[in-house]
């Protein structure tokens, strides 16, 4: 160390506490990164990597750099490649001391911690999550810095907690340090993939100084009163979150004022694999919102609007009351389309305000951020005066929630000029009128700029050069300028400062005298216009909880405004929801299916589920005969109605449900290096694990990921169980193109069959869409896969064999014949057939006739063993 230069080895120091970032080391005008972190940030940012000797014993540092005034998208591009970023600045005024100038990290970005609007989706949160396992509970907290959005909850298991994980998407992870080496992440890397993994020290988790991080942050004298009380695990969770704000935002945090705690139970739970099949965010194909319901729903005009929307769909509520409150808001706003209009109108031109309120509080928010916020508050009045007669208690409630914050209006209104400059340094920020000195200071600017004209045409008299120019640079400050042709006419006071190819630059004492003091003024402007500002911004940073508040309600009158919107467009209806058990539904569509282009017109179907006769509906048909679709349909209803939204129906009535259950089509997931049947299995098994009465449980064939045979047993038996278990006994839609399950009617009884209606039509099959009661008689797989194109003397083979099958004719050990026709050949034996083989008719018959309760132990081993050796 003692070779090293002085700035060199305080930039070890600083580098040393700050390992696990790059650190960017303001030198002048530049960020200077220097060693590993210059080998590294050179080759994701793709700029030159230099060297020199700074190192004293000969050796070369790798070193490079970027201009700090335009960092910002530097820095973005470190963190999107998964970079943390470390801004050392210097915190002297280098002209004010001696020797080195002190400096210090003033912030530390992080995948989770972006609040830069350039790197950030509108209307996506950009979510920190800490996790925090206890022994019996896991504590779950996020917040988005760039809104302020923290919440808090607790799960009674890790599942529960990587379920939250996967809900909320973060960017990044906080975990306990004791993690890393025992490998959480590991567990599960699908969902720990592509996120940033952050440890943090063990001791930040300790109860009593979770508690007290929680106190000081919100000001208040206990965790109860922060709205964690009763959640140890989470409170924890959250002091990890504040901490690390501490560590790395050395800012305010003000806008961080509110912490939202809830309960899992308090919404529909949807699994991950759910969220996904159901195409709620994205659709399944090439993972875009459009074609999602998301993207059909978002009407919404605003970006808060949008992120609330998500948060809307991806936590549907469970209270009739509160369910019933957003129907109430969305009914009037749909049965009133000029005031719908106007609502949407009034708050189209509404900005960000939770991320402008984000930018403010931590002190990264410009002058046009503050017109920003200025003219979306212009705009609260009228939004008010339209809401005023608003019958609907939450319509109500959000109007009177709305602060339209006339002092902080007022207050930019006064400030700030309408349309500031990016650059805050440079001045012409502050609006005239708002403060006397610089109203002063800038008529003294304008005269003297007045001065040089007068200056201009009065040498120009004087010496009868007309070409002569008064102009300034940054360099020479004023100056006169004379071509080299006309420098005979010059006066003996003219002082020269500069010669150029064809002109002479020169100044008189009278010039230097009024650049003194325009260019003094000039300093002191813009000197004072930061002041000013910064002091503008820090009053209306006071203000951020009644913004943080009215920023909230006006995002939820947006989505009550977009819902209504769609609602009305595709004509939706408003659903009964109650405590009842029935989904009843008449005239149902799929809202995304219907509203595609397509030539097909969508046919409408009804659907009863209960928890009597209508407990488990099988459903069979061809296949493209739309049995998926009808399923997802009916999932997205209840989904949309208890998000409080109308639904595609002629009528519809919703028994609230806790939890719907999706096992649909084949998902590998290779990441977690299960097979596609594995998956399912494991969906399956979850399935059976957590439903309860109140849960939906979608079965897309489930079993068809293996062998026939076993397919349709596991199939079979997984019905039987839903219907048999009172615990689990779900309402359940279960589509399956095994034909042998429509038989479970006839032994339970809450089991219904159902097919989706095709007409045969020479040797065709006829999509009739509709669905029907009764079991269907045949797949029409052939039929399908003709349509597929598969070539005729494929189609032609197949059907021979598809005859054999459903003629019964098996071969002896049960082999079915299928070789029977033009091309016979040898089966191979499969051990599944051994299912139909006679003896197990026998072994059958033989333990059928058995009765139990007369038998002797030594008589039932005998028997034991006699059936052993017929099997
Ligand atoms: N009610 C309907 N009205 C109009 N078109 C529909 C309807 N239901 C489904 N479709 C269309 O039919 C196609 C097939 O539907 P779906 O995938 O639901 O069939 P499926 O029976 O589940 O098929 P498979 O058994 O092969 O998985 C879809 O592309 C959809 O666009």
């Amino acid at each position: 160390m003692s070779e090293l230069t002085p700035m060199m080895r305080q930039y070890l120091e600083i580098k040393a506490d700050h390992p696990d970032a790059i650190l960017f080391f303001r030198l002048g005008d530049f960020y200077e990164m220097f060693l590993d972190d210059a080998v590294k940030a050179s080759r994701i940012l793709d700029i030159t990597l230099t060297s020199r000797n700074k190192g004293g014993d000969g050796a070369d540092i790798p070193l490079c750099g970027v201009p700090f005034h335009s960092a910002a998208p530097y820095i973005a591009k470190l963190v999107e490649a998964g970079e943390k970023v470390a801004i050392c600045e210097q915190v002297e005024d280098p002209k004010s001391v001696k020797g080195i100038v002190k400096r210090e990290v003033v912030k530390v970005v992080t995948p989770g911690l972006v609040i830069d609007a350039e790197s950030l989706s509108p209307k996506e949160n950009n979510y920190l999550l800490s996790l925090f396992p206890g022994t019996a509970r896991w504590g779950v907290a996020y917040l988005d810095l760039s809104t302020g959005d923290f919440r808090v909850t607790e799960t009674d298991s890790a599942d529960a907690a990587w379920a939250e994980v996967a809900c909320v998407n973060p960017r990044e992870i906080l975990m306990p340090l004791s993690f890393r080496d025992g490998g959480a992440g590991n567990e599960r890397p699908d969902l720990a993939a592509g996120r940033m993994l952050s440890y943090i020290d063990e001791w930040v988790y300790d109860a009593e100084y979770a508690e007290r991080m929680v106190r000081n942050h919100f000001g208040v004298a206990s965790a109860e009163a922060a709205g964690c009380g009763g959640m140890d695990c989470g409170l924890r969770a959250v002091a990890a979150v504040l901490h690390y704000l501490q560590q790395t935002q050395k800012g305010d945090v003000r806008h961080i004022s509110h912490l939202q705690a809830y309960r899992t139970q308090e919404f529909l739970v949807l699994d991950e694999s759910s969220r996904r099949n159901l195409e709620l965010n994205a659709t399944l194909g090439d993972g875009k919102r459009r074609g999602s319901l998301l993207g059909l729903l978002d009407r919404t005009v605003t970006a808060m609007g949008g992120r609330k929307l998500k948060q809307w769909i991806n936590y549907p509520l469970v209270s009739i009351e509160k369910i019933n409150e957003r129907l109430d808001a969305v009914e009037e706003l749909t049965a009133d389309a000029e005031f719908r209009q106007g609502i949407r109108a009034a708050l189209d031109g509404v900005y960000d305000l939770e991320r402008l309120n984000g930018r403010i509080s931590l002190a990264s928010a410009s002058a046009k951020d503050l017109v920003a916020l200025r003219a979306s508050l212009e705009r609260l009045p009228a939004l008010l005066a339209l809401l005023a007669p608003s019958a609907s208690t939450l319509l109500a409630r959000l109007r009177d929630g709305i602060d339209p914050l006339a002092d902080v209006e007022e207050l930019i209104g006064r400030g700030i000029v309408p349309d500031p400059p990016f650059v805050l340094r440079e001045g012409g920020i502050i609006a005239q009128g708002y403060h006397p000195e610089l109203d002063e200071l800038r008529s003294i600017s304008r005269e003297g700029k007045g001065f040089i004209a007068r200056l201009e045409a009065q040498e120009k008299a004087r010496t009868g050069v007309s070409s002569l120019k008064v102009r300034y640079n940054k360099v020479f400050g004023y100056y006169i300028e004379v071509t080299k042709s006309n420098l005979s006419a010059i006066p003996d006071d003219y002082i020269r400062r500069q010669t150029l190819a064809n002109a002479e630059r020169f100044i008189t004492p009278e010039l230097k005298e009024y650049e003194e003091k325009v260019l003094g003024a000039e300093d002191r402007i813009v000197e004072l216009e930061y002041a000013l500002f910064q002091e503008i911004r820090q009053r209306v940073a006071a203000q951020g909880e009644r913004i943080a508040r009215t920023a909230d309600r006006l995002a939820a009158l947006d989505v009550l405004a977009a819902l209504a919107d769609v609602a009305h467009d595709h004509r939706y209806v408003r659903p009964t929801v109650d405590e009842g058990d029935a989904i009843l539904v008449t005239g149902g569509r799929h809202p995304v299916v219907e509203a595609l282009n397509r030539s097909e017109r969508f046919v409408a179907n009804d659907v009863q589920l209960d928890n009597g006769e209508n407990q488990l509906v099988i459903i069979t048909g061809p296949n493209m005969a739309g049995k998926s679709t009808f399923m997802r349909q009916v999932a997205l209803i209840v989904l949309m109605a208890q998000t409080g939204s109308f639904v595609p129906a002629d009528e519809a009535r919703i028994g609230v449900v806790d939890r719907i259950f999706t096992r649909v089509g084949a998902s590998d997931n290779l990441a977690r290096g299960q097979s596609t049947f594995m998956v399912e299995m494991m969906e399956t098994a979850a399935i059976l694990r957590n439903a309860t009465q109140r849960s939906l449980i979608v079965l897309d064939e489930i079993g068809r990921g293996t062998s026939t045979f076993d397919g349709v047993s596991i199939a079979w038996a997984v019905a039987e169980y839903l219907h048999d278990t009172e615990r689990c006994a779900a309402k359940t839609l279960f589509a399956t193109h095994y034909h042998e399950l429509t038989e479970l009617a006839v032994t339970r009884n809450r089991v219904k069959n159902c097919n989706v209606a095709v007409k045969e039509w020479n040797d065709q099959v006829i999509f009739l869409r509709k669905i029907v009661e009764g079991g269907a008689s045949h797949s029409y797989g052939i039929q399908v896969a003709r349509l597929a194109g598969l070539p005729q003397e494929v189609i032609e083979r197949a059907k021979e064999i598809l005859h054999n099958l459903e003629k019964g004719e098996y071969a002896e050990g049960g082999i079915p014949r299928i070789a029977r026709g033009k091309r016979a050949g040898t089966p191979k034996p499969s051990p599944q057939m051994s299912l139909f083989d006679q003896s197990d008719d026998l072994l059958r018959r033989r333990i059928a006739g058995l009765n139990i309760a007369a038998l002797t132990p030594l008589e039932a081993l005998n028997i034991l063993d006699e059936l052993k050796r017929m099997v």
